[in-house]
């Protein structure tokens, strides 16, 4: 845990007052007790109308000026860069662990949670996540970042765990296929030990995949799925689906609180530029007035969701009273070659739309049946696909700016990420 984590503000003012030299060593061991109780979280020294009162009362003003400067360096957010947060009462903040949060999603998530005033975790491999999607929160109080592995025990004090942590993209999880396995075997069972031995709510992000190529459409939670135990997706397909098993054995045997999303497609700022799913690509493609990669013959159909919705739709389960599989996603559905087209005329690109075989077990039809969603946790997405396409666009031109002007989004010469050697 570095300094900024819970405690660390706590810790530092106690340092500072027990190096400080003060005459009266009764004074400061009666100092040191109040502070030991009084300044247990961080939040304490923002909310701090006691804190003041107790250090005013006892303390030289040398102290009440540091903690005057550390409150306002923990409150001051935008001069110090931060967006801004809320300051919740210590009974009121929760202590959250995102596996996963430097990604997409989970960074998306991590802004929602940091800017109502809670204190996040984020563990992430970085491999593919980016540091970058959460560089803006580093050195905050209420954020802490541990670069480490879900599939290695991890022991931290929490209130609430989204496991996030995967590879969710195709050719991502399909590229150490091994690993993919581990992640969501072990490393989901790592994650219900932790909420087990400390109490938390634990929610499990699981896919639309688990529905496989379906044969009912649209597919509500009931449906059990049609998938190829054998096939190339079966990595991430089968991993998410015993994850789920080993959700509800834990509720039963070891009585922890579960929640489990299935999430369909979903599109954003944050998209890894190399991620390999279909909105990216296409809208890099187009961009660039470069071939858009269509595989297969098109009439296959996804239903697209925005992440804001989404990470909407996590929280809201997150903190309601329901306990089974809800869908997340967005019912608008197309086929991905008009959703070709639309990208195409949305971008205004010369691109051509250019015919590759299709994937193996790719599923031919996807629209979630999002009733349960309504009915139990008052969510519903807000975003249409068009609004999120305008917003997302603006964000691949600017890492397209980034980069220099190019990027290959994928195939043999897209930029891969790097398997670790561990698996
Ligand atoms: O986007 C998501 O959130 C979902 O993406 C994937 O599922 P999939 O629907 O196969 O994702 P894509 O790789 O985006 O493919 C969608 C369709 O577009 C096609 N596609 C993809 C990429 C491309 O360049 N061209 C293209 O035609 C694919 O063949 C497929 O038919 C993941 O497996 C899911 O876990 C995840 O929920």
């Amino acid at each position: 845990m570095d300094e900024h984590g819970p405690g660390g503000e706590c810790r530092r003012l106690k340092q500072s007052i027990i190096l400080r030299p003060i005459p009266a060593l009764g004074i400061a061991a009666i100092l040191i007790f109040l502070l030991t109780t009084a300044l247990h979280t961080p939040s304490t020294v923002q909310d701090g109308p006691v804190t003041e009162h107790v250090i005013q009362g006892v303390v030289k003003s040398a102290v009440v000026e540091e903690v005057a400067a550390m409150r306002a360096q923990a409150t001051r957010g935008g001069a110090t860069g931060y967006p801004p947060v809320k300051k919740l009462h210590s009974t009121k903040k929760l202590r959250v662990l995102i596996t996963g949060g430097a990604g997409f999603v989970g960074s998306n998530l991590v802004d929602k949670l940091m800017r109502e005033g809670h204190e996040v975790t984020v563990l992430d491999n970085l491999f593919t996540g980016r540091k970058k999607n959460i560089e803006h929160w580093l050195g905050h109080p209420n954020f802490n970042l541990v670069i480490g592995d879900v599939v290695e025990p991890v022991m931290l004090e929490v209130d609430q765990i989204y496991h996030l942590a995967c590879p969710a993209s195709p050719p991502h999880y399909q590229y150490n296929p091994i690993k993919t396995i581990k992640t969501s075997t072990e490393g989901t069972l790592n994650m219900l030990g932790l909420a087990k031995r400390v109490k938390a709510r634990i929610l499990l992000a699981s896919t639309s995949e688990i529905y496989g190529d379906p044969e009912v459409h649209p597919q509500p939670e009931s449906y059990w799925g049609h998938v190829n135990t054998i096939g190339p997706r079966a990595c991430y397909d089968e991993g998410k689906r015993v994850a789920e098993t080993m959700m509800y054995a834990y509720q039963r045997q070891g009585g922890v609180e579960v929640r489990v999303a299935r999430i369909f497609n979903t599109f954003g700022r944050r998209m890894h530029p190399n991620d390999g799913r279909v909105v990216s690509n296409f809208i890099i493609q187009a961009l660039q007035n470069k071939d858009i990669t269509l595989y297969g013959d098109g009439s296959q159909t996804r239903s697209f969701q925005f992440v804001d919705d989404l990470v909407d739709g996590l929280h809201a389960l997150m903190n309601s009273n329901y306990s089974l599989p809800v869908n997340l996603g967005n019912p608008d559905e197309y086929t991905v070659g008009d959703f070709a087209a639309t990208i195409k005329r949305l971008t205004k690109s010369s691109s051509r739309i250019v015919r590759l075989p299709s994937n193996q077990d790719d599923p031919k039809q996807r629209k979630p049946v999002i009733t349960t969603a309504e009915t139990h946790i008052g969510w519903r997405p807000k975003w249409s696909v068009a609004r999120g396409l305008a917003e997302t666009i603006a964000y691949f031109e600017r890492e397209l700016a980034d980069a220099g002007g190019e990027i290959i989004p994928t195939g043999p010469r897209a930029a891969k990420p790097r398997p670790r050697a561990s698996s």
